[in-house]
């Protein structure tokens, strides 16, 4: 059984890139148990902060503490295996079937070495029926169980990022990160995705930190949104008290008229 969710702490964090302040003393605290959006204008450090989150980065200063460990300075696996797992801005999978990919996600929680999967031992294949097993009812939590067994490379663009997601819960984590889940997709997929993510928290009990620009969404999901721009958080707080900041509207608008 997974562990129950834990708060996630993020106190200060810094990343300089050569010159650049991607995040700038950045601080929020992601409750257990909740949907916490990271919002804000392209640029403002949205993927570096998920990027130090999962240890890809290392961040330059502050501190990043899951159920009171700190995180930074962790390798990606570690931070894995404590309980928080991705999901990208890009669908990122292996070829192969959905249940390869699902049990890539298994890998960390498998405890029959290589050879004795090799060998096919008794408790080796028990142990890999059972990871296949979960990873079926996790792929059907997903909507995807009927392409179980189907390459991943022809399955629609949803059904991809739903692999993706599911793949990360294949993890058993007790907090996901999901970076824009719903880019790239139709009204109809996208309400469909707004459903599942509900689901994975209500159902799973697992907290989500979520980067999104479709806001209809973030502001239906989300019981708390951390803003940031140009590397700084600029408001935090409730769905209704960040839309109506105006440092927030002024940072919207701001960028829309730069892209006009
Ligand atoms: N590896 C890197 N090296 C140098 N600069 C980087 C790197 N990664 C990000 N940056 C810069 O850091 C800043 C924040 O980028 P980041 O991708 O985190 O923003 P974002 O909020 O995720 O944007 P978007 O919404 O467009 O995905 C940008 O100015 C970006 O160019």
């Amino acid at each position: 059984m997974t562990a129950a969710a834990a708060e996630l702490r993020v106190e200060g964090v810094t990343v300089r890139f050569a010159g650049l302040t991607a995040l700038d003393e950045v601080s929020f605290t992601v409750a257990p148990g909740s949907i916490h959006a990271l919002i804000g204008p392209n640029g403002a450090g949205k993927s570096t902060c998920f990027n130090v989150l999962s240890g890809v980065y290392r961040a330059t200063g502050g501190s990043v503490r899951y159920d009171g460990r700190e995180l930074t300075g962790l390798p990606p696996h570690r931070i894995a295996g404590l309980g928080i797992a991705r999901t990208f801005q890009n669908i990122v999978l292996t070829a192969g079937t959905v249940a390869d990919n699902l049990m890539l996600g298994r890998h960390g929680l498998t405890t029959a070495g290589f050879t004795s999967t090799a060998l096919r031992l008794p408790k080796a294949v028990r142990e890999q029926r059972r990871h296949r097993q979960r990873a079926y009812e996790i792929a059907d939590f997903l909507g995807i169980a009927a392409h179980f067994d189907q390459p991943v490379g022809p399955l629609s663009y949803g059904d991809r990022k739903r692999v993706e997601i599911a793949r990360a819960l294949c993890m058993e984590p007790r907090l996901l990160l999901l970076d824009e889940p719903v880019a790239g997709m139709n009204p109809t997929e996208r309400l469909a995705m707004a459903a599942t993510v509900a689901a994975v928290r209500a159902e799973l009990g697992i907290s989500i930190l979520i980067v999104e620009h479709d806001m209809g969404m973030v502001m239906r999901l989300a019981d708390a949104v951390t803003v940031l721009d140009f590397g700084r958080r600029i408001a935090d707080g409730t769905p209704e008290s960040v839309q109506r900041d105006p440092e927030v509207i002024a940072a919207y608008l701001g960028r829309q008229e730069e892209s006009a």
